[in-house]
């Protein structure tokens, strides 16, 4: 929501991990590709949207991304690094698509 074109990268980044995840099975790479989606991580780039040389024409629309903000809560990233090693650990995952929320946790996303 409210910025398109990052939007568009993430589902972009979905597409290729679910892909990519497909060749290697077929094509024995060795390899397992995975996704981890976290909603708001405590980074710096979340100050990126108080700058409108970062959000261009959407600056306008900073005080809904702000709303979602305070709305779901900001993870820590050492949550984000829990999901990780999850993924690493978890010989069973390829093309999965994992979600850290902080309403629901840990979660997979199923296509
Ligand atoms: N922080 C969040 O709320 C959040 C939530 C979901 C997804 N993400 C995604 O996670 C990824 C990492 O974000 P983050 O929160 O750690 O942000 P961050 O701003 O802390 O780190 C981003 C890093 O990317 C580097 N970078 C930027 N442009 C680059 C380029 N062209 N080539 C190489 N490196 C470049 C920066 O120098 C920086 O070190 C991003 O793709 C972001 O969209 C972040
Ligand atoms: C919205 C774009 C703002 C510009 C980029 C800054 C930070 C981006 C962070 C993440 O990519 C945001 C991802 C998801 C947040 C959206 C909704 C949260 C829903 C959480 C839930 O369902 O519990």
């Amino acid at each position: 929501a409210h910025c398109p074109v990052y939007t568009a990268s993430k589902h972009g980044v979905l597409g290729f991990t679910r892909s990519l995840a497909e060749a290697s099975r077929l094509g024995n790479y060795g390899i397992r590709i995975n996704a981890l989606c976290p909603s708001f991580v405590n980074t710096a780039i979340l100050d990126t949207i108080n700058h409108e040389e970062n959000l261009g024409n959407f600056y306008q629309f900073k005080d809904g991304v702000k709303n979602l903000i305070k709305v779901f809560g900001v993870l820590e990233p050492s949550v984000i690094a829990d999901g990780f090693v999850q993924l690493l650990e978890d010989d069973s995952l390829n093309g999965a698509v994992m979600k850290i929320t902080t309403t629901k946790g840990v979660h997979f996303e199923n296509y």
